[in-house]
């Protein structure tokens, strides 16, 4: 059989979904690289025979299982987390910045459950700057985008729910977005009532008011706004650039769809990001030069030059990517201000181009990304000659902040 994904082959039974709890590892990418993936396909045959469904696809390369002990190598150990003062960072070059911030409206928000049993918030953005819907992946309930919520002149409370403006979720019959509006009509107290899990009957539905609701104490930090010097830990943001190839048809020239991954990993899990975390995904593919340029990029490579040499064959700038929609993004979603943010990066100019024109973001921790083949001894995630030459040249040559040790 050819060494294709098995959901790429019509030869195969269909994958049934793996339920929740069963794949701890959380995932966006495909599996080129599992080992696990060519066990799948040599075992097809005889698996079909026993008419066992074949492991998922959609879960196992590049995370680990949160429960010790299972198949997968684990790497429990918390990110690497160092401190960050982007003051200092001065006698580096500085990264262009765009003298105003864009505007951004979030137009969408939708609940993305997943095989591993996690959900997060899937949010599309329009902007003021061009016609793309870069995105933001939102872990848990404490982060909220302020124009999502904000009111629209003439909706309905159907338009309210159908954009994703609510809170807590939606049930079939369910005829507010509000919260508190839910709770006041079935006249229940928003805490008293969430220990016994009461239901309360609400128009023609009924919704558990202990199910994804917040009382009103959670409320207000479900506005982002946490005070400085409390003790919930500083939210988890990657800034993560489009890589069709790295996410979707695991290429293993990059680590991009490893990196997205494990940014997932980390902040699906509460004691690694208490305070929830976001990814802002921004559709700036092959570091902002496109699909089309970014494949020519390669050929250039396979052609003896490395990822930087070759953007400029091409006259591009080596890294054509600018961050002022993902400040104003985090800003939207309450992640800008003093109180501050880790990030989740190697790239020393994304530290700095975040936090904006005049600092509207602060990050005050950079967590560095090492790629699971270093942190695993080559037991998970991307290995493959070309990616250990593409992470030399970002070493080399853009400076990115990664080292073996
Ligand atoms: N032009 C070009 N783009 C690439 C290549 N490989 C990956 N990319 C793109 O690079 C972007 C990811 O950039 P990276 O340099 O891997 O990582 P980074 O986002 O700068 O830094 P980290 O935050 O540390 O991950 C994505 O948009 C990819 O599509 C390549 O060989 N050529």
């Amino acid at each position: 059989m050819p060494d294709l994904p098995a959901h790429a082959s019509p030869g195969l039974p269909p994958h049934h979904s793996p339920s929740p709890g069963r794949l701890d590892g959380f995932n966006f990418s495909s599996s080129a690289h599992d080992p696990r993936r060519h066990a799948l396909q040599d075992g097809a045959e005889s698996q079909a025979s026993h008419n066992e469904p074949p492991p998922s696809l959609i879960s196992p390369a590049f995370t680990p299982p949160a429960t010790p002990g299972s198949s997968t190598p684990s790497h429990p150990r918390p990110p690497r987390s160092i401190p960050v003062d982007t003051s200092l960072l001065s006698d580096a070059p500085a990264p262009s910045l765009l003298e105003q911030l864009p505007t951004v409206d979030c137009e969408v928000r939708a609940r993305i459950p997943t095989t591993t049993g996690h959900e997060m918030w899937l949010h599309v953005y329009r902007n003021s700057v061009d016609t793309k819907e870069h995105l933001a992946i939102v872990f848990g309930n404490a982060i909220r985008s302020r124009s999502l919520d904000a009111e629209r002149p003439g909706e309905t409370e159907l338009d309210r729910m159908t954009r994703g403006a609510y809170v807590g979720r939606l049930f079939p019959g369910r005829t507010s977005s509000r919260v508190e509006q839910i709770k006041r009509a079935a006249g229940v107290a928003p805490k008293a009532s969430t220990s016994g899990g009461a239901k309360a009957r609400i128009d023609s539905g009924y919704v558990d008011v202990s199910d994804g609701l917040l009382s009103p104490s959670s409320a207000s930090s479900d506005s982002g706004d946490v005070q400085p010097g409390s003790d919930l830990e500083l939210p988890l943001v990657r800034i993560h650039s489009e890589c069709y190839t790295g996410e979707t048809v695991w290429s293993a020239r990059c680590d991009c769809g490893e990196q997205l991954d494990e940014a997932a990993r980390l902040m699906a899990d509460p004691t690694l990001s208490p305070s929830g975390g976001a990814i802002v995904y921004l559709r700036q593919e092959g570091r902002g030069i496109g699909l089309g340029e970014k494949l020519k990029a390669y050929n250039l490579q396979d052609l003896g030059n490395d990822t930087y040499e070759a953007n400029l064959m091409l006259r591009h700038p080596a890294d054509a990517r600018s961050y002022g929609l993902a400040t104003a993004m985090l800003m939207d979603l309450g992640l800008g201000g003093d109180r501050g943010i880790r990030l989740l990066t190697n790239n020393p100019d994304k530290v700095r181009a975040v936090e904006g024109p005049a600092r509207e973001v602060v990050v005050r921790e950079r967590v560095a990304m090492i790629p699971l083949a270093w942190k695993t001894g080559g037991k998970a995630g991307i290995k493959s000659e070309e990616v250990e030459k593409y992470l030399s040249t970002k070493i080399e040559k853009f400076k990115h902040m990664l080292s073996q040790k």
